[in-house]
């Protein structure tokens, strides 16, 4: 259930690459607990929303506001402990793809492991029992050795949950997390996705090129296109024309 404090807080948040606004005089409020959906044609700007979202890119002008936190603001140790609170899930899974599978669940305690315990775990994992139940909560406990080039497209997405689920952020974002898998199997991790977001009571944002999966798993629906927000309002309330709209050449 969504409740009234914000997690995300944009005021006329713009992105400039060079000549190109790639994101532009953005606002919106994003309380704890709300799933909330980007759409918006390839080029509208979703991916680099998300990246201003965990602070991997720095925003050209507004202001952001994410956990309380100004991230322009923050100094860099600052705005580590700050995106540990927040899991991102991209569309190429960020796994590293020679290793076992429980090294990338592992990596999910990366912002909160010191350099030598992470090298350790590399040859004697840590936390086996708690990856195994991550693994476990996204249907491939059995994979937990396996290595990873070895897992289908869908499998490896549900690793990249489960490192998403030991880190236990307040907010994850997901690029197009169901861009690499067939249309069931999208159903089912986005199913999978919010399940785990609600369990947790974590706000999500996820970008998507599926409205269908947008209007079915998420309470809102931001509308961007060419940088700008064309609407933002509860999934019941995004008509077809708006999408129309949206999309249109
Ligand atoms: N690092 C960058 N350098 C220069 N331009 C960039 C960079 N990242 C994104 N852009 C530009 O910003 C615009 C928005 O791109 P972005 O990837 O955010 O769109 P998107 O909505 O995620 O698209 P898609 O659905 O195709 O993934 C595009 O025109 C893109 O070319």
């Amino acid at each position: 259930m969504a409740m009234a404090t914000p997690m995300i807080q944009l005021t006329r948040v713009s992105r400039r690459f060079a000549a190109e606004m790639a994101v532009s005089q953005v606002s919106t409020t994003i309380a704890a607990g709300e799933r909330v959906a980007l759409l918006g044609p390839s080029g509208a700007g979703k991916s680099t929303l998300l990246a201003l979202l965990n602070g991997s890119l720095p925003i050209s002008s507004g202001r952001l506001r994410v956990l309380g936190q100004d991230l322009s603001r923050l100094r860099p140790s600052q705005l580590r402990r700050v995106q540990r609170r927040i899991g991102t899930i991209y569309q190429q899974h960020h796994l590293v793809l020679n290793l076992p599978v429980i090294h990338n669940v592992n990596a999910g305690h990366l912002g909160r492991w010191s350099l030598l315990q992470a090298a350790w775990s590399l040859v004697w994992p840590l936390e086996v029992a708690k990856a195994a139940q991550a693994l476990e909560q996204v249907g491939i406990a059995e994979k937990l050795y396996a290595r990873t080039d070895q897992l289908s497209g869908g499998q490896q997405q549900r690793v990249a949950l489960a490192r998403v689920l030991v880190q236990d952020p307040s907010v994850i974002l997901a690029d197009e997390p169901t861009a690499s898998v067939d249309p069931q199997r999208a159903q089912e991790l986005m199913s999978l996705l919010c399940q785990l977001a609600d369990t947790g009571d974590k706000t999500l944002v996820v970008s998507l090129h599926d409205v269908e999966l947008a209007y079915r798993h998420c309470d809102r629906i931001l509308g961007l296109r060419q940088g700008r927000l064309l609407f933002d309002a509860p999934a019941a309330q995004v008509s077809p024309a708006m999408i129309a709209e949206l999309y249109q050449l």
